[in-house]
């Protein structure tokens, strides 16, 4: 898909997301997936590798977490293989700090050479294992914490707590949407408290998703 197509496409998806970018962020995106699809030909990265799918299914899922994000200073992305959804978040808001962290160092090869690649600041890929001690796994913690696909939610709530610096928030990501009765037990149980919930559709295949925050009582 050539650029001019792919910033159209990413645009419109952004708009029916109710996200704003700013004009350069289309483009640069064009480029991290130029750069994702030559790495994914050599290094088995994701198995999205139509242009749509990743324009949708990476891109756009990534920035729709935006109003969550905004106004966080730093940001700690664990699990986050091909650098989803931290990449675009930091392309999308250059201020952001970002650490992206996973436990495989293909994955994280590929983070550096695209922040590299797209001369990103205050960008770091880490290769660790978060496992809930950030000091002794050389993690730093962060005012945001989010993931992708990395943990169910139960299992994120009991781990990313640890890496949130003081009032700082938790995002959780959901592909099925669940009641907030639900996401408020699941967040009274480990002393955490429920900020938001929104539900929402990616714009072109209309998935379903629901994102979560998250702050410690
Ligand atoms: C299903 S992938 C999701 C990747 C990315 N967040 C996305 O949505 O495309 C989960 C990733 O978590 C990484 N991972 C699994 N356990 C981990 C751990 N304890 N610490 C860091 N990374 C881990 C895996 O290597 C894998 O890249």
């Amino acid at each position: 898909m050539d650029k001019v197509r792919f910033s159209d496409q990413l645009q419109q998806g952004c708009l029916t997301l109710g996200v704003s970018v700013a004009e350069d962020v289309p483009p640069r995106l064009h480029q991290l997936m130029n750069e994702l699809l030559k790495w994914n030909a050599k290094v088995n990265l994701t198995a999205i590798t139509a242009p749509e799918e990743v324009l949708e299914k990476h891109f756009l899922d990534s920035l729709a977490v935006l109003p969550e994000v905004e106004g966080a200073a730093s940001l700690l992305d664990l699990g986050a293989g091909a650098g989803f959804p931290g990449l675009p978040l930091k392309l999308a808001r250059p201020s952001l700090a970002i650490t992206l962290v996973d436990a495989v160092s293909k994955k994280v090869g590929f983070i550096k050479a695209a922040v590299a690649a797209l001369g990103l600041k205050e960008s770091r890929g880490l290769h660790a294992r978060a496992e809930g001690q950030p000091e002794v796994e050389g993690i730093p913690r962060a005012e945001l914490l989010i993931a992708r696909a990395f943990m169910d939610l139960p299992d994120w709530l009991d781990l990313a707590p640890a890496y949130v610096l003081p009032g700082g928030r938790v995002v959780a990501m959901l592909g099925k949407a669940q009641p907030d009765s639900e996401l408020h037990a699941r967040a009274a149980e480990r002393n955490l408290r429920l900020v938001s919930a929104r539900q929402y559709r990616l714009p072109f295949s209309g998935a379903e998703r629901q994102v979560a925050v998250f702050t410690k009582v």
